[in-house]
C-alpha cells in the first residue's frame, strides 16, 4: 500500500473554524456515545490493535482486484483479524464488543471493505447451535466452532424460496435402521442459494430442510452438515458446492450454492434443543414451531446497530465535505459559500444525523428486549415473544431501509466526488442496501409486524402487557391539542398510526364481507398494512429517543444537553412531515399547524448548523474506518482525490498499449 503523502496536521481552515464555533464538547458527546470514558479508551486500543497491524491491510486498493483476487485477500485477511480476536478474547477483553466492531459497520468495513467470508460463522452458525442445539450438541459443537476447527455457515435460502420458508425444498429424510438423515436436494430449485462463506469458505453449515420421519412432513428444522473434507477442504461425497458470482456490493462475502445427493448424517445431528427424532423415528415436537426461527430474530436485533453505524459513516463523510466544499454566492457580490450554508443542503445532512442517535438508542433498547424475553424463553416462558418478533422486524425494516435511503442521499449530497469509489459511499450503499434484503426482505417484515398489530387491534384483551403497542388502547379518540413539543408529536404519531390499523382493518373486514377469503383481503390491504406498521415503528423509534434523551440529560452537561433536544426534535418533526398526509387524514391537525412544524424544522436546521461538524466529530470514526477521500478528519479533499487517482493502474503507463492495438488504427483509417 502506497503511504499517504499528504500532512494530516495541516487542518483545513474551514474545519478549524467550525470546529472552534462548535458550543460542546465534543469528547463528552462521545463518551455518551460508547457508555463511558473507559468504554471509549477500550474502543479506541481495538481499534489501534487491528487497524495499525499491518498484516490487515490490503497489498492493492480492493477495488482494482479481480473477483478471484478479491476473495483470496479477503479470506487472508479474515484469518488474520479472527486469529487477533481470539487473542483478545482468551486475554479476557472485550467479549461481544470485538464481535459487533469487527463484524459489523465499524472495524469490519474497514478492514474488509466489500464484506468478510466468516461473517457467518460467527453471527450465524454459532448463536444458531447455542439457540438450538441441546446441551450435548453445544458440548460437541461449540467449542470446535469457537476454536474455529471447523468453519461454518447458515444455508437456509434457496434459489427458489427465500421469504417463504414453509416453501423449502431441501428434504432430510429419517432412515430408524442406520439412525441418520438422508439429505437431497430434489429439484434445481431446491439448492441452496446466498450462504455467505459458503462458496469456498466454510467446511460445516447449519442446513434448514424439511423434515421426513415414519412417512410424515413435520416442516422445516435445522441440521448441521459437513460440506468439506477437514483436511483437504474437497467437497464430500454427494455435496455440490460453489461460489454464487459477481453482486451489486459484498463481493468478499463467498456467497455460495449447496446442492445434497443422498448425503447421510447420523441422527445426532439435527440441532433437538425445541424439536426431536427418537431413535426409533418418533417425532417429539416443541411448544412453538417458530422457536426454529430464533437465529432471524437475533440477528434482526443486531442489525439495526449497524445500521446506525453505517449511517454514521456516511454523515460523517457528507458532512465533514459539505464544510470544506464551496460552491456559489448566496448573496450577490460575495464569496463563495460553503454548501453546508445551504438550507437544502442542511435537509439533506441534518435529519440523517439526527437518525444515527435515533438508531442507536433503538438499538440498545431492542438488544435489552431481546436479552428479556430469550431469557423468559429459556425458563419456558413464551408470551413475550410475538412482540419481540414485531418489534424486531419492523425496526430491521425501517432502520435498514432508512440507512439506505440515507447513505444514498448524502453521496448525492456530495455531488460528482461522492460518486468517486474514493468516497466510500457507493461502497456503503452497497453493503447497506443488501441489509434491507437479506434476514428477512423489508415489505415481508413491515407484513409480520402489521399481522401482530392487527390481532392486536382486534383482540385488545390482553394489550395492557404489551408495552410496543399499549397505546392502541386509547389514542384512537383522543382529543390532542397541538402544541410544539416531542410529546405531542409522539401522541400524534401514535393517534395516526391507531387510525391507519383502525381503517387497514376495516377494509380488511369489507373484504371479506364482500365475499373474500381473509388471505385475499389482507393481500388487497397489504399496502396500507405496510405503511401502518411502518409508522408505528418509527413512532416508537422517537419515543424511545425521547426517553433516552430525557434521562441522559440528567447526566450531561446543560451544553450537550441542548444538542441532545435539538437532534431529538429534527429528528421528531422531521419523522412526523414525512407522514403529514396521514396525519392530516386520521388527527385534529390543521393546515397551518403543519406550517408551523416546517418553519420548527428549519428554526432547528439552523440550530444545529454550528455544531454540525463538532456532532459528527463525536462518532470518533477514525480515518481509516471511512476510508474516503472525502471525509477525512483533516479535510484534505483535494489531495486525497487527487492522490486517490494516481493508484489506477491506468495511470502506471502514460500510455497504454491499447493505443497501438485499436485507437491509432482508428485513427489512421478515420483519417
Ligand atoms: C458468536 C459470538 C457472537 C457473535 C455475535 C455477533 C453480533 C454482532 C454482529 C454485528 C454485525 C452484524 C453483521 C451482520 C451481517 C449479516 C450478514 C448477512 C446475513 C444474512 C443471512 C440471511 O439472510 S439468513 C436467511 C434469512 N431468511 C429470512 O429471514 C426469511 C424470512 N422469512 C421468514 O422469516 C418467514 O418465512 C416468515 C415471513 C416470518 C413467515 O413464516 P411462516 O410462513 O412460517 O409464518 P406465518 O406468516 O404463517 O406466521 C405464523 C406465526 O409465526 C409467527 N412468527 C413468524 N416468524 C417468527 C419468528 N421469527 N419468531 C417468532 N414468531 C414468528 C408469526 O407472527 C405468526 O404468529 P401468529 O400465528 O400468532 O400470528
Ligand atoms: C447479500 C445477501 C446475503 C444473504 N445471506 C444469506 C445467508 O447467509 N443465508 C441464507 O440462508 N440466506 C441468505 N440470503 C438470502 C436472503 O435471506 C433472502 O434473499 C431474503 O430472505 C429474501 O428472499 P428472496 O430473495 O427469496 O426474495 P423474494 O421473497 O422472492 O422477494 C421478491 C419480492 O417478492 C415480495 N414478496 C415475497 N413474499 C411476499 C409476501 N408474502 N407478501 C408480499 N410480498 C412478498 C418481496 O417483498 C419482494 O418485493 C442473503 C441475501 C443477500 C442479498
Amino acid at each position: 500500500m502506497a503511504v499517504s503523502t499528504i500532512n494530516s496536521n495541516k487542518i483545513n481552515s474551514d474545519l478549524v473554524k467550525e470546529r472552534a464555533k462548535c458550543t460542546f464538547n465534543t469528547v463528552e458527546l462521545t463518551h455518551l456515545l460508547d457508555g463511558g470514558a473507559e468504554k471509549t479508551n477500550e474502543r479506541k486500543s481495538r481499534e489501534k490493535f487491528f487497524l495499525e497491524d499491518p498484516e490487515l491491510r490490503l497489498k492493492v486498493p480492493l477495488e482494482y482486484l479481480s473477483h478471484k483476487e478479491k476473495y483470496e485477500e479477503s479470506i487472508r485477511i479474515a484469518c488474520n483479524i479472527f486469529k487477533k480476536v481470539n487473542q483478545l478474547q482468551s486475554e479476557g477483553k472485550g467479549g461481544m464488543d470485538n464481535f459487533r466492531e469487527i463484524l459489523g459497520g465499524q472495524l469490519g468495513s474497514a478492514l474488509l471493505k466489500d464484506g468478510n467470508p466468516l461473517t457467518l460463522h460467527y453471527v450465524m452458525f454459532i448463536p444458531t447451535v447455542m439457540g438450538q442445539g441441546n446441551i450435548q450438541q453445544q458440548a460437541e459443537w461449540i467449542q470446535k466452532a469457537w476454536n474455529c476447527d471447523i468453519i461454518g455457515t447458515y444455508a437456509q435460502t434457496e434459489l427458489g424460496h427465500g421469504t417463504f420458508i414453509r416453501g423449502l425444498e431441501t428434504t432430510a429424510t429419517y432412515d430408524p435402521k442406520t439412525e441418520e438423515f438422508i439429505l437431497d436436494s430434489p429439484t434445481l430449485t431446491s439448492y441452496k442459494w446466498w450462504p455467505g462463506g459458503l462458496g469456498h469458505s466454510a467446511n460445516f453449515a447449519i442446513v434448514v430442510a424439511q423434515l421426513y420421519t415414519q412417512g410424515k412432513c413435520h416442516g422445516i428444522h435445522p441440521f448441521i452438515v459437513q460440506l468439506r473434507d477437514e483436511k483437504s477442504h474437497k467437497p464430500l461425497p454427494g455435496i455440490k458446492v460453489g461460489e454464487i458470482g459477481c453482486k451489486m456490493g459484498m463481493n468478499c462475502t463467498n456467497n455460495g450454492y449447496l446442492g445434497f445427493e443422498n448425503v447421510r448424517i447420523p441422527r445426532t445431528n439435527m440441532l433437538m434443543k425445541n424439536n426431536q427424532v427418537l431413535p426409533d423415528g418418533t417425532y417429539v415436537k416443541s411448544p412453538s414451531s417458530k422457536l426454529t426461527y430464533g437465529t432471524m430474530i437475533f440477528v434482526r436485533v443486531v442489525l439495526v446497530q449497524d445500521a446506525a453505524t453505517y449511517l454514521k459513516k456516511a454523515v460523517i463523510i457528507a458532512t465533514r465535505y459539505s464544510a470544506i466544499r464551496h460552491q456559489s454566492q448566496i448573496n450577490p457580490n460575495e464569496a463563495e459559500v460553503q454548501i453546508l450554508d445551504f438550507v437544502t443542503q442542511q435537509y439533506k445532512l441534518f435529519p440523517y444525523i439526527s437518525m444515527c442517535f435515533a438508531f442507536q438508542y433503538a438499538a440498545n433498547w431492542l438488544w435489552d428486549v431481546y436479552n428479556n424475553v430469550t431469557g423468559e424463553l429459556e425458563s419456558g416462558h413464551l408470551d413475550n415473544l410475538p412482540e419481540l418478533h414485531a418489534a424486531s422486524c419492523v425496526f430491521k425494516a425501517v432502520s435498514s431501509a432508512d440507512a439506505a435511503q440515507g447513505v444514498e442521499t448524502l453521496r448525492l449530497a456530495c455531488g460528482g466526488h461522492g460518486y468517486m469509489t474514493s468516497s466510500n459511499l457507493p461502497q456503503t450503499y452497497g453493503l447497506v442496501t443488501a441489509m434491507c434484503t437479506y434476514e428477512g426482505e423489508n415489505t415481508v417484515l413491515l407484513l409480520q409486524t402489521a399481522r401482530f398489530l392487527i390481532k392486536t387491534w382486534q383482540n385488545k384483551s390482553n394489550i395492557s402487557k404489551l408495552p410496543t403497542v399499549r397505546y392502541l388502547e386509547t389514542s384512537l379518540h383522543k382529543n390532542i391539542p397541538f402544541e410544539k413539543s416531542v410529546k405531542w408529536i409522539i401522541s400524534t404519531l401514535q393517534q395516526t398510526t391507531a387510525g391507519k390499523i383502525n381503517l387497514a382493518n376495516e377494509h380488511i373486514n369489507q373484504r371479506v364481507k364482500n365475499g373474500q377469503s381473509y388471505e385475499d383481503a389482507w393481500n388487497g390491504t397489504s399496502i396500507e398494512l405496510t405503511a401502518a406498521a411502518e409508522l408505528h415503528g418509527r413512532s416508537i423509534i422517537v419515543e424511545t429517543f425521547y426517553n433516552t434523551v430525557n434521562n441522559l440529560k440528567k447526566q450531561t452537561s446543560q451544553q450537550l444537553g441542548a444538542v441532545l433536544q435539538h437532534l431529538l426534535e429534527l429528528y421528531a418533526v422531521y419523522t412526523i412531515l414525512r407522514s403529514t398526509g396521514d396525519v392530516l387524514r386520521f388527527t385534529n391537525v390543521l393546515g397551518r399547524d403543519v406550517d408551523v412544524l416546517q418553519l420548527w424544522l428549519e428554526e432547528l436546521l439552523a440550530a444545529i448548523r454550528p455544531n454540525a461538524v463538532g456532532i459528527v466529530d463525536s462518532f470518533d470514526i477514525r480515518d481509516e474506518v471511512l476510508s474516503s477521500a472525502l471525509g477525512a478528519y483533516d479535510g484534505n479533499v483535494y489531495e486525497r482525490l487527487f492522490e486517490e487517482a494516481q493508484k489506477s493502474p491506468l495511470n502506471s503507463d502514460p500510455v497504454n498499449k491499447s493505443f497501438h492495438m485499436y485507437l491509432k488504427p482508428f485513427l489512421q483509417s478515420s483519417l
